[in-house]
């Protein structure tokens, strides 16, 4: 079996390998793509595309048949795209699952069969993700939600309001994430149970039987401070218990790239691995597990080692650049965004300013009936910038971003309560936040 060699190898079509690809073949030099499902990754396939086309907005009864219908659809476009300026730009891909067999040299066993290719390149690139979720095509009559992050809030919010009886066991002491404020945490929680959710805060699986007549799953759980047992009789259970990385068929040790004891890549803030020539981009290398971050990646990489020859900037961009503006959306109804770095992560010692108020004080959210949620700001009373936001609103993502600019650009808190924005819009609460609850706090390293 011989080899054959190109400039540079990029081993899954997630969010930074696909645009890469193309990137990297547009210099002239030889790539080859493999992918073993889809192209585009879980993002388009799997994730954020695919859980947010589930209602049309018109549909009174709901016809999950159709709804999946349309999802897939999208989908398939959305995945063309990206195959045809994959096919347009002359990149070579192969389908299949790749295994490492030498430091910057894999096999792949082709999905459609026949023989084992082999391929080398001088820079590889591992972009394969973590482990993708289910779908259904019925609605559960009780779906029973274990986890409850961003992928269990929400899943849990789309088939309660499909009509679904929706219970879900969290582990910890509230919903979200550990990077998480705890207050919004609770506001979140405030607005499940509204909707009819049951949720089990400090609760943990003792374990899941089938129930002697219905044969349907039976979940066990300790649940609450006292730990009383619960008995759930469910009819599905989905597990949203976080990731995976798809490492454990790559033979990393092949290549002698090193991972975490959670199989995750290590890397440099610029992406290394230990091994010359071969990077790591997206989720496989660890949180913050964000589309816009893996795409970020390539950036990263893009800039770095493949520079455009008008590009301006030549300096080394490395994931530290970004870390103090990372955002993410829940797509929950509210939403929930977030910007900036972990509170646990803000020093011990110091003492921040929170201003905080409701969203209904925001005349758009009053006039347009949404005013479930709550907004915060972290101040750091040094410099007057804002080092973190949080907010629950139905446009939280958008207003999120608008702060998010704002940090980019050092712009303090003053800044954005004298800024004259459009009435009566959403963006209209940066002026008033900051007139909300004012409290002096110590926030970082409290979390674990
Ligand atoms: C339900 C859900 C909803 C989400 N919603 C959002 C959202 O709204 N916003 C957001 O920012 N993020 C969201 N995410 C997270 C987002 O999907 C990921 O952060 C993003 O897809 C990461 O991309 P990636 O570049 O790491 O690669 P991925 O998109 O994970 O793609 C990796 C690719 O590698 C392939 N692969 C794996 N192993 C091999 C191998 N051995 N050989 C060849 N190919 C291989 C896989 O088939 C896959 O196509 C969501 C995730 C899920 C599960
Ligand atoms: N809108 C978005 O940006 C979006 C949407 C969906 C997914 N994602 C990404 O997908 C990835 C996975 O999301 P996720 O929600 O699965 O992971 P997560 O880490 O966000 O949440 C997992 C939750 O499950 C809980 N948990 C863990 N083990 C448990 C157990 N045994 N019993 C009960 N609870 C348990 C944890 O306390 C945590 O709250 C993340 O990287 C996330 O960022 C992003």
């Amino acid at each position: 079996m011989s080899t054959k060699h190109y400039n540079a190898l990029i081993l899954g079509s997630g969010q930074a390998g696909t645009p890469l690809a193309t990137h990297i073949k547009s210099l002239g030099q030889s790539v080859c793509l493999v992918e073993r499902a889809h192209i585009a990754g879980y993002c388009v396939n799997e994730g954020c595309t695919s859980t947010r086309l589930w209602g049309d907005g018109a549909e009174v009864k709901i016809d999950m048949e159709k709804v999946r219908q349309r999802k897939r659809d999208i989908v398939t476009s959305f995945r063309g795209g990206s195959e045809k300026r994959l096919e347009n730009a002359g990149v070579d891909v192969v389908v299949g699952s790749a295994r490492f067999v030498g430091t910057r040299e894999v096999d792949v066993t082709l999905n459609k069969g026949g023989e084992v290719r082999s391929l080398s390149a001088d820079k590889v690139f591992v972009n394969v993700g973590c482990r993708p979720i289910q779908e259904l095509g019925q609605v559960p009559s009780h779906l029973v939600v274990i986890g409850g992050g961003v992928i269990g809030l929400e899943f849990s919010q789309l088939f309660r309001r499909l009509g679904a009886k929706v219970t879900i066991i969290q582990r910890g002491p509230r919903l979200l994430g550990k990077r998480d404020d705890p207050e919004l945490a609770e506001c979140m929680y405030s607005i499940l149970t509204e909707d009819g959710i049951d949720i089990l805060l400090n609760s943990t699986i003792q374990h899941i039987s089938p129930d002697t007549d219905t044969r349907l799953p039976l979940v066990s759980t300790r649940t609450g401070p006292d730990q009383h047992e619960k008995e759930l009789k469910a009819s599905h259970i989905l597990i949203a218990t976080g990731r995976t990385p798809n490492t454990d068929t790559l033979n990393l040790q092949a290549a002698g790239i090193k991972t975490t004891s959670t199989g995750h890549i290590i890397i440099t803030p610029s992406l290394a691995t230990n091994i010359p020539g071969v990077y790591t981009l997206g989720d496989v290398k660890g949180g913050p597990g964000f589309t816009h971050v893996s795409y970020d990646d390539f950036r990263i990489v893009r800039d770095n080692l493949y520079p455009h020859p008008n590009q301006l900037s030549k300096s080394v961009r490395t994931t530290e650049d970004r870390a103090p503006f990372v955002p993410s959306t829940t797509f929950t109804d509210p939403q929930f965004a977030t910007v900036g770095p972990p509170l646990a992560s803000l020093s011990k010692e110091k003492t921040y300013v929170t201003y905080s108020m409701p969203t209904s004080w925001i005349a758009r959210g009053l006039e347009t009936d949404e005013t479930r949620g709550m907004l915060k700001a972290v101040i750091d009373p040094e410099t007057d910038k804002i080092v973190n936001f949080s907010a629950i609103a139905v446009e939280a993502g958008e207003i999120m971003c608008v702060v998010q600019m704002a940090m980019m650009g050092g712009l303090t808190w003053m800044d954005s309560r004298d800024g004259v924005f459009a009435h009566p819009g959403w963006i209209e609460c940066l002026n008033n936040v900051w007139g909300g609850e004012r409290r002096e706090v110590r926030v970082g390293g409290e979390r674990t």
